[in-house]
């Protein structure tokens, strides 16, 4: 804990969260690679010996502290029980980076369709904000708060590991305790504007995603051979070619000879290039171990209630405005309900395929549901619609003006090195051809989200909203201020 305030204090960003949850020397044997273990310890003897039996409902940290059934126990009485459907009882699912925007969204929606869910997650996306002096529009209850909320109203358990996928040893024991049918993985640094702040945060965001995944391919390999891994990726891997995005895969015919080969990757930051890593190990991994996977190259997400974060204040979800984890859209609306000028980055042009939340969490379903084959390499683009950033922000102007808001466009300098002005159509059908039934953004939906933003308002920093971390000012000191 000295650790996490000296950082928050200082800025300096963590090489690894395990700082944070573990003193240093506090085990005697340190992971130096899991072959390094494998060939001197039979990991799995080492680890079931320390095991515990499966229970109900685990709170497992990264020490591997005693298991903890209070959360269950408090929150049993007086719960409404909802039905489990009779399939679930084999559909275990470990929601890795269950705590953020995106997991925790996707690990009620799957509870609640009577999948058993296990939340894993270091939760450092919270000690992020404390960094930088950032904090959501929405206040967001502890994630055991949430937990014990979720068990009051619908009497399902959701299982938590709090630790670090960087550091193997925790997560092979949340695998062999848990031992999930298919891991779903938010658990990355997921803003591309992090990723630019300094040298440290752009190795400490390849570090974190690049192993964290590498780590959990191990666990799968090692653990649970048969677990289909649900990976989000990022549109962002493919960058704005000047011809139309397949998903995943091209067919190229060059010579006179004709391959289907991984489509062209060509991300723009360090955030989004990690996610292009993590692409081709998993790939590689699929060809020479045989593991089941599926990619979700998702777009930019908007919006913050789904069915089941709406049924209580503790179970709402954050929902960031701030110039380095707020997105496009949700950061208009913000701006709209405070007054402050839409801030267009440059000309404006650029265009991305955006998603509703609620279609990630179906998406992510989805892919659950149908999992990929062993050996398999999925690659399914995770959006809806496509909009520019001059689009977007002519829609939330007009939705402004109904209620009347007086809204305003202001053109920024890019921070960002990116096209302004280019062309865009990327395919997206095999979600659809699986059963995706889309919320489009509809008038009424924009009218909500902005009618959400003004409810919210008195808690908006506007200090906050421009946006202040540059691609090509990025240099190797530390910047300890709030981004
Ligand atoms: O106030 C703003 C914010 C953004 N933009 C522009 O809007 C576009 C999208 O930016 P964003 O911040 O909404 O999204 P991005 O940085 O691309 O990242 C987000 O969306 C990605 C999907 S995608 O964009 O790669 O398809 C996810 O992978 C990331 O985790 C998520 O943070 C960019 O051209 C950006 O320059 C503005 O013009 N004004």
């Amino acid at each position: 804990m000295a650790d996490l305030l000296s950082s928050c204090h200082t800025g300096r960003p963590l090489h690894s969260i395990t700082e944070l949850y573990r003193p240093r020397n506090a085990w005697t044997l340190r992971l130096k690679s899991a072959a390094d273990l494998t060939c001197k310890f039979p990991l799995k003897a080492l680890i079931s010996r320390r095991s515990r039996p499966p229970t109900r409902q685990r709170t497992v940290y990264a020490t591997a502290a005693p298991v903890s059934r209070e959360i269950d126990d408090q929150a049993a009485s007086g719960s409404k029980q909802f039905p489990v459907e009779s399939s679930s009882k084999s559909k275990k699912v470990m929601v890795i980076g269950g705590d953020g925007y995106c997991g925790w969204a996707t690990a009620l929606h799957l509870s609640s369709k009577g999948y058993e869910v296990a939340i894993v997650d270091n939760l450092v996306r919270r000690l992020f904000d404390h960094q930088l002096g950032l904090s959501s529009l929405t206040p967001i209850s502890s994630i055991h708060d949430r937990i014990r909320r979720w068990k009051s109203l619908t009497g399902k358990s959701i299982d938590l590991f709090i630790g670090d996928v960087c550091d193997f040893e925790f997560l092979a024991e949340a695998f062999i305790s848990y031992e999930p049918n298919s891991v779903v993985h938010f658990g990355e640094q997921r803003s591309a504007p992090y990723s630019m702040i300094d040298r440290s945060r752009a190795v400490f965001t390849q570090h974190n995603n690049v192993i964290g995944t590498l780590n959990v391919l191990f666990a799968i390999k090692e653990f649970a051979e048969e677990c289909h891994l649900v990976k989000l990726g990022t549109m962002g891997e493919y960058g704005t070619p000047n011809i139309d995005i397949e998903e995943g895969y091209i067919t190229i015919t060059h010579n006179g000879r004709t391959d289907t080969l991984p489509y062209p990757k060509q991300a723009s930051s360090f955030y989004h290039l990690s996610k292009v890593h993590d692409s081709n190990n998993i790939a590689f991994t699929c060809k020479a171990w045989g593991i089941r996977a599926t990619d979700l190259n998702q777009g930019v997400v908007y919006g913050v209630r789904t069915d089941e974060t709406e049924m209580h204040d503790e179970l709402c979800n954050r929902f960031d405005y701030d110039g380095v984890f707020g997105t496009a859209l949700n950061r208009f609306c913000v701006q709209a309900a405070v007054g402050h000028p839409l801030t267009v980055y440059g000309k404006g042009g650029q265009t991305r395929g955006y998603l509703d939340i609620r279609d990630t969490v179906q998406c992510v379903e989805l892919a659950i549901a149908n999992p990929a084959k062993p050996g398999e390499f999925r690659v399914f683009n995770q959006f809806t619609e496509q909009f520019s950033v001059n689009d977007l922000a002519s829609l939330v102007t007009k939705a402004g003006a109904k209620l009347g808001l007086e809204v305003q466009a202001l053109s920024v300098p890019n921070p960002r090195v990116e096209a302004e002005e280019h062309y865009y159509n990327a395919k997206h059908t095999k979600l659809m051809e699986l059963g995706l039934q889309p919320h489009l953004l509809s008038d009424s939906l924009l009218d909500s989200l902005l009618n959400f933003a003004v409810r919210f308002r008195d808690r908006v920093d506007t200090a906050q909203i421009m946006p202040s971390v540059s691609w090509k000012k990025i240099g190797v000191k530390p910047r300890t201020v709030a981004a």
